[in-house]
């Protein structure tokens, strides 16, 4: 296969061919992509359905496919807390890390792919092919974090809770087993550093993949946007939001045990079976762009298997879809943003043109984007349900501020929405505001009476305004006015541009 010398990525297909991997060399080549590390390209033109490259299920890496926690113990596994979120497959990734890169130094230096592909250094040449450096907000200084103050990305950030997990589970983890985590190797390969990396290796590469039946249809498939059924029998999509299958691994007879390490009821907060999330490797080598993905990753029986869902034009790049995420989700995930150039001007339906953006020089020869008509079309502004409460509290009379809590509980109950998402790109003929958003306005600013009314009835106001120019009208338009602008003087880099149209019934 065609890499451009890149040695890694020579020593890597060779693994994975190896090991059961196919790869179509005459269509697909592995290279660096300008800003984008690496990507694949295509070497020829080549036709919708066509098959880049399939790898067994034995090749992903995940707490069910790694030795580790049966070396571990599977009690002990538990008792640490290691089959709980992501912290057990952050150890499986570090302790892959620390013996692909021991087991070199202790061959002299010379890479001993016969020692690789024993019990604990399966994956080291695809491990040593993934980033070591990040440049996602995880990673950012106090300052730099300052400049996304306003944006969705800060509190979704997690170091605490990653640190928490760090010192409460894995720290003690390693210190029980001196064979399988000799202490030379705990200053080296299990810092804190090391961990956020395999975090960070897992948040921006892995893969979210129902878990395999028999009648070809994974479990839990609803779980994820972007994963649809293809008509092909028994092949279902996998997006690189997710997790990873149960893995058929003939030579491994503890794997059925593995598979005990994380169950149904040891699904994360989001419903997730930590065990479902895997590395994938080849897949994880395909980069993504708003709006342009040509392939996507199908799981069956035995294999997972990349295939082109569009024509793809010889040298072009090969995308992978992240599900076209907000560019808020883009950074704190793998620490880039898109930007494609906005047609605010035929908004029917989204409207990015996926088309590479054009960079400009300035006066002083610096590169400049124009930021207004570029953009990710997937842009949302969140807005919490607590901002639009304080506003209307700062409209209310006296009288009415005393039965705010009991609205906010009614609200709560009935709606349970406590954030409310705007599009920045709003599709023509559309309402640009949330019904929800309007609906609680109209609450919070009912006339006591009415609000009793309308609780003994169990129905809350409409997400639309009344038709005409009512003083109802009147007062909602101001709170919703002053919520904006609030909300735009939280964000800490500027404002945003948000283009709002009256809904349709005003
Ligand atoms: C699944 S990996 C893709 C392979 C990766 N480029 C590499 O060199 O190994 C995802 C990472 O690739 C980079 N990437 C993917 N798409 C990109 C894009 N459109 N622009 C910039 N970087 C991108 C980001 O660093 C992201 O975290």
């Amino acid at each position: 296969m065609s890499t451009f010398g890149d040695v890694e990525i020579d020593a890597f297909v060779a693994w994975f061919t190896t090991n059961g991997g196919c790869v179509d060399t005459q269509a697909m080549a592995i290279t660096q992509i300008p800003d984008s590390g690496r990507g694949a390209i295509a070497l020829c033109d080549i036709p919708i359905g066509h098959t880049l490259f399939t790898l067994p299920r034995a090749l992903t890496l995940s707490t069910r496919t790694s030795p580790l926690p049966v070396l571990f113990g599977l009690g002990a596994w538990r008792v640490h807390r290691l089959h709980r979120g992501w912290v057990g497959l952050i150890l499986c990734i570090m302790w892959e890390d620390a013996w692909a890169h021991e087991r070199v130094a202790d061959s002299d230096g010379a890479d001993d792919t016969d020692t690789d592909t024993s019990t604990n250094a399966k994956w080291a040449p695809y491990i040593r092919t993934l980033p070591s450096t990040f440049d996602t907000p995880m990673f950012w200084s106090a300052e730099e974090l300052g400049e996304l103050e306003g944006t969705a990305v800060m509190d979704k950030i997690g170091r605490d809770d990653a640190e928490r997990a760090y010192w409460e589970n894995v720290v003690p983890a390693i210190k029980t087993s001196p064979v399988l985590f000799p202490p030379s190797h705990h200053d080296k390969w299990y810092t804190l550093d090391a961990y956020h990396c395999a975090g960070s290796r897992i948040l921006s590469r892995s893969f979210t993949v129902s878990r395999w039946t028999d009648n070809g249809e994974g479990e839990g498939e609803d779980d994820h946007e972007g994963e649809d059924i293809q008509a092909e029998s028994g092949a279902n999509t996998v997006t690189s939001l997710g997790s990873a299958m149960e893995i058929d691994n003939p030579q491994q007879p503890s794997h059925e045990d593995a598979i005990s390490v994380s169950d149904s009821e040891d699904e994360d907060d989001e419903g997730e079976d930590p065990s479902d999330v895997a590395m994938v490797p080849m897949a994880d080598l395909l980069n993504a762009r708003w709006g342009s993905e040509n392939a996507k990753l199908f799981y069956e029986p035995l294999v997972l298997r990349m295939t082109t869902t569009k024509e793809i034009k010889q040298g072009e790049q090969i995308f992978n879809t992240y599900g076209d995420p907000p560019n808020s989700d883009l950074l704190r995930r793998y620490g880039h943003v898109d930007l494609v150039r906005l047609d605010a001007a035929s908004s029917d339906s989204a409207c990015g043109k996926n088309e590479d953006v054009k960079m400009s020089d300035d006066d002083a020869g610096t590169e400049v984007i124009d930021v207004k008509s570029t953009g990710n079309p997937s842009d949302v502004v969140e807005i919490r349900a607590d901002l639009v409460v304080e506003v209307v509290r700062g409209f209310r009379s006296g009288s009415k501020k005393q039965d705010t809590g009991e609205r906010i509980e009614w609200w709560l109950d009935e709606s349970e929405d406590d954030t409310f998402v705007l599009p920045t790109l709003i599709p023509k003929n559309s309402d640009s505001l949330p019904p929800a958003l309007i609906s609680l306005v109209r609450l919070l600013l009912l006339p006591t009476p009415d609000f009793t009314s309308a609780r003994s009835k169990g129905k809350l106001p409409k997400g639309k305004l009344k038709k005409g120019d009512t003083k109802d009208n009147e007062e909602t338009f101001k709170v919703l006015d002053e919520v904006l602008k609030r909300r735009e003087r939280m964000y800490a880099g500027g404002s945003v541009e948000v283009c709002i149209f009256l809904p349709l019934s005003w």
